[in-house]
């Protein structure tokens, strides 16, 4: 039946930021494989900041550049949490919402049968109705991160969050007017259906869980693992000076330190990282954006380990770095699409968690023993250089930790697998597309 039908035109809106505008762009592109249209929608920088399209997918997928506009105390070209330090974002959230009149007047244009959208568009699902077009609410979080919402689904309007514990930075009205918990609630309740960035090998209790809190089906899309081949663009300056200093080390010897595009460190985490680091005695390779140090207490991170560490503070080519043989372990927040790309490939974690869910998706890793989470004080939740040295030189010297990070990649990597949930995934939306209005 579904093959007869009229191939699909998905539009896909993912929130302004690249943690999860990459896996949308991803599951975009795996929904074009199969031959239907996809709309991808943001502003014209992360459109132009974006991972290229291959070439072969570029007649299905069109790259829809919605300008952002303008808000107080938004600086000027900020169109992505990572332009922007963590207490700017409730204003990049209110020029997102000022996206709802042109992305109407798409979808009005345009007439698609689903959007997939984020947890940001509180306003969407109602326009998605008048005009006939389902809507699928794509979660790029853990199952187990979307678990950690429950407390947004069970808590009565009338009760406060606060007395739920629900964490501050998500049930209170922040400078966009509205809540995280009320965008995740509105975005959640008006979907037909919640895509989740998981599959039943990794998180099959979470999942089920999740049907029974969003009260509607949960459909795993699978882990989205990136691809491994990457453009051998010789003139690509920044991956050749990185790829000679990576030759130089030794197999297995470096450590990778990176946390996501939205951590911004305390100069008291900076301190303790950089001498953990150095406590440690490995080579590091150290992805430093949105930071306040100076240049000058950059060059002393690398002078202070001997040379012995590149400190990187553009965006960085994070996928083909965690490839190269010389990584032998990955400092990371636990950002679900770096543990992500991480275990595709075996390479164990040194779990240093900040924000959000990421502590959700440290404690699930530890369970799985692919890492080993730096122990934080129980009382003020603090780091110290020596909790971080100890984290560091058990993944890098113990072979349990990469063994079983390596057994992991066998899920976590495994395309045939993660394509079978691409496939039910549209097979779904073929099957319930809706009924087009005229
Ligand atoms: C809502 C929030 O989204 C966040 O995304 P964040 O960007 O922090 O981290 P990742 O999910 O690893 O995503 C970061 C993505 O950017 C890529 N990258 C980043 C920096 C760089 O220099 N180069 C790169 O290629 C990296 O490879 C990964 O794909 C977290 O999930 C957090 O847990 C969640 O609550």
């Amino acid at each position: 039946m579904a093959e007869q039908q009229e191939k699909l035109h998905i539009v896909v809106f993912p929130w302004l930021a690249f943690g999860h505008m990459l896996p949308f762009l991803e599951l975009a592109k795996l929904i074009a494989q199969k031959g239907h249209k996809i709309s991808f929608i943001s502003t014209p920088r992360n459109i132009h900041r974006l991972p290229k399209v291959p070439e072969n997918l570029q007649p299905l997928v069109d790259l829809i550049e919605l300008p952002l506009p303008r808000v107080d105390k938004l600086p000027e070209n900020a169109e992505a949490t990572v332009d922007i330090p963590h207490h700017i974002i409730p204003y990049l959230k209110l020029a997102f919402d000022g996206l709802e009149q042109p992305l109407t007047k798409f979808l009005e244009r345009s007439k698609p049968h689903w959007i997939i959208y984020d947890f940001a568009p509180y306003w969407l699902p109602p326009i998605s109705s008048k005009l006939g077009i389902s809507c699928v609410s794509f979660c790029i979080f853990s199952a187990s991160g979307m678990y950690s919402f429950s407390d947004f689904f069970t808590r009565k309007e009338s009760e406060s969050p606060r007395s739920k514990g629900i964490p501050e930075e998500h049930n209170e009205n922040d400078e966009s007017g509205v809540s995280d918990m009320f965008r995740v609630l509105r975005t959640s309740n008006g979907a037909q259906v919640i895509a989740s960035r998981s599959c039943m090998e990794i998180e099959g209790e979470p999942l089920k869980l999740c049907e029974s809190i969003y009260r509607k089906t949960v459909i795993p899309v699978g882990l989205l693992p990136p691809s491994l081949q990457f453009s051998e663009d010789s003139n690509d300056e920044n991956w050749n000076t990185i790829l000679n200093w990576l030759d130089k080390q030794e197999k297995g010897s470096v450590i990778y330190v990176a946390f996501g595009s939205e951590v911004t460190l305390s100069d008291e985490d900076f301190t303790e990282i950089t001498m953990g680091i150095e406590m440690s005695g490995f080579p590091f390779f150290w992805v430093l954006k949105k930071q306040n140090t100076s240049s000058v207490e950059l060059q002393d991170v690398v002078v202070n380990n001997s040379g012995k560490g590149m400190v990187w503070t553009t965006w960085a080519p994070q996928m083909r770095i965690l490839s190269h043989k010389s990584i032998g372990g990955f400092l990371t927040h636990c950002g679900w699409s770096s543990v992500i790309e991480s275990l595709q490939i075996g390479c164990p974690l040194v779990m240093l968690p900040f924000q959000n869910e990421q502590f959700i998706v440290a404690r699930l890793m530890e369970e799985k023993k692919v890492g080993f989470k730096v122990e934080r004080n129980e009382h003020h939740g603090k780091f110290t250089r020596e909790s971080l040295a100890i984290a560091l030189r058990s993944v890098m010297l113990e072979e349990t930790y990469r063994s079983e990070a390596q057994e992991m990649s066998k899920i976590f990597g495994d395309k045939e697998l993660h394509q079978k949930y691409i496939d039910h995934f549209v097979d779904y939306m073929e099957i319930h597309r809706p009924t087009m209005k005229d």
